[in-house]
């Protein structure tokens, strides 16, 4: 991977636009609006992070405590986004959740004008959580719970709502990291969706549930889903090694590696892989971290392959007793953050997004009408 190509298919290595929100490093390194997001997974909350993104500036003690009672106070949902989100099934796809009930409340709190960006997105940021923990336990457990708990951290709020208690502060902690890592990453296929969509001067919930589709995919966010329903089929390293190395000779996909900039590895991996291991340890396990690590090793040795965010993730959120169908949408809950803040910058600088294509169809030809036609 250290000869990568940045060009061809793909847009790959062609700049489509500016942005002041984040660079993703030639090679590896990641910053949010000029921090280090090493330094920000290390000593920020999630709820400090957003205000960077979607203000510009790490906010004050008093900007952070009033940003965060303001998120606390947007937990509730609408009666008709319940109604709905009743009517979809256990057996769904929690993206299409996520997309539905975004889309929904689009309908019933519309964006009126851009004057309304903020509050749209600090709602969405506030109901997204309860959203998915509303639709998962009344289609699964067949309650219709209160999505307005008084947890300070989105992260916490999400664990409370999906387990009915409050987490513990190491699983809080790793939802403030994992939360942060996932906030942002520069023109990514689904922050592109949402600068497409803004950029006809659409409103911000369809720029959201446009993104939240594209986020979907197995080879964007649907990977830490991908990784884990791999890794779990393994029971020891050495059947890892054995079915991983078939894997990679049928020339299989191995989600959770690779990266479409990243060269030599991904900055996010080795911090979500030290809170795997954490929560491996506080659970006793002895089988999937050192599948995991066996495959990381593998897959460096055979293919110069490395772990990207999303595949440590997937033994984090299994350690923390996360059913994997959620994965995805935890990350919805956090690039929330990124992309409305491209749609912002998408706005206030706009131009509409249109790019040409190589023609490679037929040559003009005469129409036939039907009735001539065999
Ligand atoms: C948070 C995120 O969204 S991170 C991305 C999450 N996605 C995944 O983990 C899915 C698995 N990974 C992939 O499919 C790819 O690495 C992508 C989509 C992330 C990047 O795609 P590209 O930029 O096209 O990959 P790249 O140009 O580096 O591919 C080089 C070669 O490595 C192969 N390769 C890349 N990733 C993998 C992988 N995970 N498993 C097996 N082979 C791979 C490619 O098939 C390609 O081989 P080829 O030259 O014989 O066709
Ligand atoms: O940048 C990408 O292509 C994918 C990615 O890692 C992200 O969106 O976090």
């Amino acid at each position: 991977m250290s000869d990568k190509k940045l060009g061809g298919a793909g847009l790959r290595g062609q700049s489509a636009g500016q942005t002041a929100l984040c660079t993703v490093g030639k090679g590896s390194g990641l910053t949010y609006r000029g921090y280090d997001v090493r330094e920000l997974a290390e000593g920020a909350t999630f709820e400090e992070v957003a205000y960077l993104l979607l203000k510009g500036d790490l906010p004050t003690k008093a900007e952070l405590a009033a940003y965060t009672e303001k998120l606390k106070g947007m937990r509730d949902l609408p009666d008709a986004l319940k109604a709905v989100l009743e009517q979809i099934p256990a057996d769904a796809h929690p993206m299409d959740v996520m997309r539905t009930g975004a889309s929904m409340l689009g309908n019933l709190e519309t964006e009126q004008s851009f004057d309304e960006q903020q509050e749209a997105t600090d709602r969405l940021l506030a109901v997204l959580p309860g959203i998915i923990t509303y639709w998962y336990r009344y289609s699964h457990d067949g309650v219709r719970i209160d999505t307005a708990t008084d947890d300070d951290s989105i992260g916490a709020h999400f664990l409370h709502l999906l387990r009915d208690e409050k987490p513990n502060s190491l699983h809080e902690k790793v939802m403030h990291a994992s939360l942060i890592l996932y906030a942002e990453h520069e023109f990514n296929a689904s922050t592109f969706t949402a600068r497409v969509c803004a950029s006809t001067l659409s409103d911000i919930h369809s720029c959201v549930t446009g993104a939240i589709g594209s986020l979907r995919g197995p080879l964007h966010g649907g990977a830490n889903e991908a990784a884990m329903a791999m890794i779990e089929q393994w029971n020891s390293p050495d059947e890892a090694e054995r079915e991983l190395k078939g894997m990679l000779e049928r020339k299989e996909k191995v989600m959770g590696f690779g990266h479409a900039i990243y060269r030599v590895s991904d900055p996010r991996n080795e911090i979500i892989k030290a809170w795997s291991k954490k929560l491996a340890d506080e659970v006793g396990d002895t089988v999937l971290y050192p599948v995991s690590e066996r495959v990381e090793q593998v897959m460096w040795d055979e293919k110069k392959l490395f772990p990207n965010a999303d595949f440590y993730h997937a033994s984090a959120y299994h350690f923390m007793g996360i059913p994997t169908k959620l994965f995805t949408p935890i990350f919805v809950m956090s690039r929330v953050t990124g992309w409305c803040a491209h749609v912002f910058e998408q706005r206030a600088n706009n131009r509409i997004i249109r790019p040409s294509a190589d023609y490679t169809g037929p040559e003009e030809r005469p129409f036939t009408p039907i009735d001539q036609r065999g």
